[in-house]
């Protein structure tokens, strides 16, 4: 009943904010603190620091590579492996978007021509005693052919119809790296971008370069950090790698943190960022590109470590007999991401900011009156003097 009585009561009540002037030092430090704190938050970080003044737009861009660069193979070492290479032959594919591949080690089984062979020893599967270990026309999981129903007696494993010889799974790639030269390699990252809010498109090279500088420049991070052109060196160990092996680890700048001579053995992936940052209130000539680099698989696995792949190459001999050399190769694939955002000046997030912090302003009026209402010792009086209460229609009797 008490309820309903509170409930009904509390409906017919109203309460009016009330202005009491405190004169208190505390009570005026903790206001002008707390004021100064927000002040101090709205400009400095939400204005200044976040850059709350202004509008923004995310970069949209197209990324083109090309490699150059050319490694001759000691055919004494690698008698299998054809002695010169150039883009044409490392680059595989010759084109993607927004990455690129580079050959760094091969394994080569040369001449293969259809036909019947044994299965490789390393497949899981392949040892027999008897032809009912091969059933005919199944092939072994990771196998390289179609079994034919045959045990081959003289190396008791499977016989298989395949591309023959089979490669060996036992060869290991070789160390050091068959086209570790090609840390010489130069990259040329062709880097289009477009804020399209405010019309505004660039390039990460400058206009007026001629086909000489690109071809001699070199990016280092420093006083050529406009040059377009990378040699894979110093994308994988830093920017003042160039004396490859006779550098510190800790002169290196900016790289993978990773040797090339170890990631060419195996293979692996590296991310190159493109970052554009740009503010539009400076002139539009400032709006550059910022590079870095790192590696993204991880050199510590113990098992399938790297990146590697297979592909082929078919000739057909005077008889018309299709050969073909297969190459296991292993390399490093360059993925590219480019990321960034324009600002300009706008007064709709400014006037947004500073609204909000007007409003924020408000907390120190809540906690000054926890302060004085609860805390400090005059709190009786503070209370009386804050709560007027009026009764509407007594105050009206009053009146008449
Ligand atoms: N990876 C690279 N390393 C060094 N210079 C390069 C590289 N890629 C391109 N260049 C040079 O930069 C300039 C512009 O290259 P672009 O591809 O636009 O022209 P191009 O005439 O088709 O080049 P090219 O025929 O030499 O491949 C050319 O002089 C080119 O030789």
């Amino acid at each position: 009943m008490n309820y309903i009585r509170t409930g009904i009561s509390l409906f017919f009540e109203y309460d009016t904010p009330r202005i009491v002037h405190i004169q208190s030092k505390k009570v005026g430090v903790i206001n002008r603190f707390i004021q100064f704190c927000i002040i101090g938050y709205v400009i400095g970080y939400a204005i200044i620091f976040k850059k709350g003044y202004q509008d923004f737009d995310n970069v949209q861009s197209v990324v083109t590579t090309k490699v150059k660069g050319i490694v001759m193979v000691n055919t004494t070492v690698h008698p299998d492996i054809q002695p010169i290479w150039d883009v044409a032959d490392y680059i595989v594919p010759p084109q993607e978007n927004n990455a690129f591949f580079v050959i760094t080690n091969l394994i080569v089984t040369p001449n293969q021509s259809i036909g019947i062979c044994p299965e490789d020893s390393t497949i899981h599967g392949s040892n027999c005693t008897v032809d009912k270990d091969c059933p005919a026309g199944t092939s072994l999981p990771v196998g390289n052919g179609v079994l034919t129903g045959k045990c081959d007696p003289d190396v008791s494993r499977c016989e298989i119809h395949a591309w023959c010889p089979v490669e060996n799974g036992t060869t290991k790639a070789p160390k050091p790296a068959v086209l570790e030269e090609s840390k010489k390699f130069t990259v040329f990252i062709k880097n289009n971008i477009e804020f399209p809010k405010y019309s505004v498109k660039r390039r990460n090279l400058p206009d007026n370069v001629s086909n000489d500088y690109l071809q001699s420049c070199r990016y280092d991070g420093g006083a050529n950090s406009r040059c377009p052109i990378f040699t894979l060196q110093s994308i994988v160990e830093g920017a003042n790698s160039g004396s490859y092996g006779e550098v510190a680890m800790e002169d290196i700048v900016s790289g993978t943190g990773s040797r090339y001579d170890e990631l060419s053995g195996q293979g692996g992936v590296i991310q190159i960022r493109i970052k554009w940052n740009c503010n539009l209130d400076l002139s539009v000539d400032k709006c550059l590109p910022e590079y870095s680099f790192r590696r993204l698989d991880s050199s510590t696995y113990k098992i399938s470590k790297g990146y590697n792949f297979r592909y082929s190459r078919n000739f057909k001999d005077a008889n018309g007999t299709e050969f073909r050399t297969l190459y296991k190769a292993y390399g490093i694939k360059f993925v590219i991401s480019v990321s960034g955002q324009a600002r300009k000046f706008a007064p709709v997030p400014f006037f947004t900011n500073v609204g909000s912090g007007l409003a924020l302003l408000s907390i120190a009026t809540i906690i000054c009156d926890i302060v004085v209402l609860y805390i400090l010792k005059a709190r009786a009086l503070y209370k009386e003097k804050k709560y007027l209460q009026v009764v509407g229609d007594d105050a009206y009797k009053v009146l008449d």
